[in-house]
This record gives structure tokens, C-alpha cells and sequence, in this order.
């Protein structure tokens, strides 16, 4: 997605590969450090503090486009469970995307940044009554239904309401996705969606048309996250599209819509590539394209739904490192002052990071290095396989790469930590689109013996 930047690139040890893991507007100044646009990341750190991250607004915009222009024909909701506030959200809907939701904040969030209602999307394996009741009200413009439990609580409250809320079904089509086990769903033993093995996804259908009380605006499903090409969703469309043309889609209605979800995976590091955005939407779209002509049904309107692949390359993380231990014979540990809280993906799913020095270059052959955070567990790593040069010091800023998504968003008080601010950095200047969380905020919360 995009191409190198022809300015001096962030860190010369990936350059020759071409993969881009930096926002597009990150590049190193001429004093060594690295900067966004024009502004330096030293004097981010010194008027912000660290950690903190840092959102190239142009990167999220770019990608927004990037998704749009790939899929010309398709719906594009961005995915906020990869990182939601007023401002990205905000960026969404100026860039023409609809923004999904999987809970009653991320909705108020949405709404509160000005989407309509009618062009979120709502998600969640358990939706309170409460959320369904909202969400009702407000209109949102699709809920993805989950349950037989949560087509009854749906289609009771459309009934004493009076209304007729969009509805999709989340099929889980059977497909192993080739990601972490723990970012897969779309394969049987796992909680979301009604499956197609058993028969559950069609009496759910079934349901839903015979009732007429729930708007069926077609059929959705997700194979995983940190994809990197287009086969398991094709499969997906492939068994998915078997369900329009046994239900029967005439004249393109009354199921408008076919959801393939988000996935789309990402560069943290030169050693991981993704096939390009419109090869993989060339290839899914030829694929829908022969198995609606081979099915003789109408070819249905494509949504998707990225999260990761729009905010997780738009954003990296400034560190200061406080201490650094040689462990001779094996590796040296550097010493964050953020760790697990901010960033939970290392521990979590053995994910892989980029790091550089963010205030100097040097000249200092690079030593193999562990970049681990100040929390008391062992397992508080950020980068387990660092190359840093040997003369990273104390005091030093770190940036990390392609943090935006499930970074922030699955932020945590670990320690009692207060959560890192996100600085969105534009032509004009850098603002905090959610600022630091303070000490005082977590004893806000505490009521006290
Ligand atoms: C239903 C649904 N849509 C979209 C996404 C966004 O996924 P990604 O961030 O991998 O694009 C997810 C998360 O995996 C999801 O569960
Ligand atoms: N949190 C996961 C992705 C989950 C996607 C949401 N269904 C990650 O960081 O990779």
C-alpha cells in the first residue's frame, strides 16, 4: 500500500527490502532525529511527555482512500475496535466510510463525532438489551446479529417499537484463516457466529424471513485478523454466497448486501508483506464475480470492513528509554518507560515490532536487543527480536512502528498506569486527540475504603 518515501528513510537497516512499516510522513532529519512532517519527535516528547502515540493523520487519511479506490463498488466501514475516538472517527466519515462498532462506548464515541447513525455498523457475539434497545432507536444502519438469543431480544423490540432495524446474520463459514489462533473466526471451534456446518446459520435466516419483522440486509462474515492474501476470503464469499442462492435473491433484493468483514494485514516488520490492497481486491472480486454467474444469482453489494490495515500503519509509539542491561552472551535489554499497558500484542499474540532510536542517528553497529517495558511481569516485552546499535543509552527516545491498531484500544491500568495520549500530527501542527490519562484519574475511581 502506498510506495517508499524517496526522504531519508526512519531506518536504513529495512530500506532495501522497499516494505514500508513507517507513516508516510516520517522520515529523519538532517540532524539525525526523526521527524514527522516538519515537526521533530524530540520536541513531541518534550511538550507531550512519553510514551506516547503518535498518528500521522495524512497515513489514515491516505489509507482511507486507499480502501475506497481499491474497492470502487464497495461499502467501506472503518473497523473501530482498532482504535476509536471523536477524531479518527471524525476521519473516517470526511473520508466517506461508515464506521463499525462493537459496543454501546464505540457507538457513542461514533455518534458523538458526528456519523449518522445510518452509516454505522453494529457487531458484538453479546449485545446487552440495553445496546440493542439503542441502537434500535438511534437507527443504526445495520446490526449484525449473532445469536438466535439476539434475533429474539431484536425482534421483540422492533415489534414494540414499531420499526424495522437492518439486520445481518454473521455467518461463520468454516474457513482456517492463516493468522494467530487467537485473531481467526471463521473456523468452527471458536464463539462468533452462527455456523453454516451445523445448520444454524440457515434456521436463523429461515427465522428471520418467515417472522418479516427484522430487515434482512444480507449476510456478513469475518475470517481473521493480520491477513496476508485473499484466499480465505474468498473461500468465505464462495460458502457464503451458496446461502444467497439457496435462500434465492431476486432481482438483487431483498438482500442488498454481502459483508466479508476487515483482516487485512499489515507490515510490523520488512519481513512481513501483504499482498497489494488491489491485488487482493481484484482477486476477491473475480472470484464473487464467476460464483454469482456460476449461481445465477444477482451479484451483491460488497462491504468490508478494515480496522487494522487503515490506523495500525498511521501511528507509532515514542518511548524514553530509562535503563539498559547487556546481558553478555545472550542479548541487551532496553527499558521503556510504557510496556505491556500500551501495547499488549507482544505478550498476547508473539506479534513482532519495529523499533529505531528517535532522536539521533549513530554509527554504532546494531546489537541483537529486547525492548521491554517497566511492569512487573517478565513477560512485559514490546519488541522481543530488536536490532538497536550498541550505544543506545539512557534517555534516548524509541519509536516503534505501526502501533495504531489494538495498541491503544487495548490499553490497560496495569501498575496503575496511566494510558499513553494519542498526538495527531498534521500541516498544522500536532494537537492530542485523547490526552494522558493522569494519576488523578485512576483515583478519580476509587472510592476508597
Ligand atoms: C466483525 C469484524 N469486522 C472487522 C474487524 C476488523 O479487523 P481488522 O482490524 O483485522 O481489519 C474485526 C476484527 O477482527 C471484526 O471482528
Ligand atoms: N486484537 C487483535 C485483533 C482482533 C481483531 C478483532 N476481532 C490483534 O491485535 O491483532
Amino acid at each position: 500500500m502506498g510506495s517508499d518515501s524517496a526522504r531519508s528513510h526512519p531506518d536504513h537497516v529495512e530500506h532495501p527490502s522497499g516494505v514500508r512499516v513507517w507513516p508516510r510522513n516520517v522520515h529523519r532529519g538532517p540532524e539525525g532525529g526523526l521527524k514527522v512532517g516538519a515537526l521533530s519527535l524530540d520536541r513531541i516528547a518534550d511538550q507531550f511527555g512519553t510514551p506516547a502515540f503518535v498518528l500521522d493523520e495524512a497515513e489514515f487519511r491516505g489509507r482511507c482512500r486507499e480502501f475506497r479506490d481499491a474497492f470502487p463498488e464497495a461499502k467501506v466501514y472503518y473497523a473501530g475496535k482498532a482504535f476509536l475516538c471523536r477524531a479518527v472517527a471524525a476521519m473516517a466519515h470526511q473520508e466517506g466510510l461508515g464506521v463499525d462498532v462493537c459496543s454501546g462506548g464505540e457507538l457513542t464515541v461514533a455518534l458523538s463525532a458526528g456519523v449518522p447513525p445510518e452509516t454505522i455498523t453494529m457487531h458484538g457475539n453479546n449485545k446487552s438489551l440495553e445496546e440493542l434497545e439503542r441502537a434500535t432507536a438511534l437507527g443504526v444502519g445495520t446490526i449484525v446479529v449473532d445469536s438466535f438469543e439476539e434475533v429474539a431480544r431484536l425482534t421483540a423490540i422492533a415489534r414494540r417499537r414499531g420499526v424495522r432495524p437492518g439486520v445481518m446474520v454473521r455467518v461463520m463459514p468454516g474457513v482456517e484463516a492463516h493468522t494467530h489462533e487467537l485473531v481467526a473466526t471463521a473456523h468452527d471451534d471458536q464463539k462468533f457466529g452462527l455456523s453454516l456446518r451445523d445448520g444454524s446459520a440457515e434456521a436463523a435466516i429461515s427465522g428471520i424471513i418467515s417472522d418479516g419483522v427484522l430487515q434482512m440486509r444480507g449476510l456478513h462474515c469475518h475470517v481473521g485478523s493480520q491477513i496476508f492474501d485473499s484466499s480465505a476470503h474468498e473461500l468465505a464469499a464462495t460458502r457464503v454466497l451458496a446461502l444467497y442462492a439457496r435462500f434465492g435473491m431476486p432481482d438483487g433484493g431483498p438482500w442488498p448486501e454481502l459483508n466479508l468483514g476487515g483482516g487485512f494485514g499489515i507490515s510490523y516488520t520488512t519481513a512481513e508483506e501483504p499482498v497489494s490492497l488491489c491485488d487482493f481486491a481484484a482477486a476477491l472480486e473475480k472470484v464473487i464475480g464467476q460464483e454469482c454467474a456460476t449461481l445465477r444469482i444477482p451479484h451483491p453489494q460488497l462491504v468490508i470492513e478494515p480496522g487494522r490495515a487503515i490506523v495500525g500503519p498511521s501511528m507509532l509509539t515514542l518511548y524514553r528509554v530509562g535503563t539498559v542491561k547487556p546481558r553478555p552472551g545472550l542479548r541487551t535489554y532496553v527499558s521503556v518507560d510504557g510496556g505491556m499497558s500500551d501495547n499488549i500484542r507482544t505478550a498476547l499474540y508473539d506479534a513482532t515490532y519495529t523499533a529505531t532510536i528517535a532522536n539521533r542517528t549513530s554509527t554504532v553497529a546494531p546489537v541483537p536487543t529486547r525492548v521491554v517495558g517497566r511492569h512487573c511481569e517478565s513477560g512485559d516485552i514490546v519488541v522481543r527480536e530488536a536490532r538497536l546499535p550498541g550505544d543506545v543509552r539512557s534517555g534516548d527516545l524509541l519509536a516503534v512502528a505501526a502501533t495504531g491498531a489494538y495498541c491503544r484500544g487495548m490499553a490497560s491500568n496495569y501498575n496503575h498506569t496511566p494510558r499513553p495520549p494519542v498526538l495527531a500530527v498534521n500541516h498544522q501542527g500536532v494537537r492530542a486527540v485523547v490526552r494522558r490519562e493522569t494519576d488523578a484519574d485512576l483515583m478519580n475511581l476509587d472510592v476508597g475504603p
